[in-house]
């Protein structure tokens, strides 16, 4: 696949979870309230470096998570172990990523903050 089809796929996808994935935005805006308080105080180059890292990392979770789940209901829709398997994994996955992220958060922010 040519880089140009390559990026045009990739912003489709993009568009596809912030209009059908309402997950997906809450986790955007909370990526960007972090970001906000950020700013707001003065983080240095580490934190940032672990606040960007978090936001992007909770965004992959999600997005690969209702990859899963399209697929999934795509491939059946009757009621399966192996169905409720995948979506309760990726699920897993997401959920793993923000409790990673709120621990970051808390570690960074706090020395701010008192
Ligand atoms: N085909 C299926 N077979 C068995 N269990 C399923 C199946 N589809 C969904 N489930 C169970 O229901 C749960 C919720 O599934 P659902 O498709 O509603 O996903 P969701 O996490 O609510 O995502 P969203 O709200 O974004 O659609 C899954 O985590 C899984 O445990």
């Amino acid at each position: 696949m040519r880089l140009y089809n390559r990026f045009k796929y990739a912003f489709m996808g993009l568009r596809w979870l912030m209009q059908k994935d309402t997950h997906f935005i809450v986790h955007l805006v909370f990526g960007g309230l972090a970001v906000i308080l950020g700013m707001i105080v003065g983080l240095d180059r580490t934190g940032w470096l672990f606040i960007v890292s978090a936001v992007f990392l909770v965004l992959i979770a999600e997005a690969f998570n209702t990859a899963v789940e399209a697929a999934v209901d795509l491939s059946t829709d009757t009621i399966h172990p192996m169905a409720k398997a995948a979506k309760d994994a990726g699920a897993a996955g997401v959920l793993l990523s923000a409790v990673y992220a709120v621990v970051i958060g808390l570690i960074v922010f706090i020395p701010y903050l008192i």
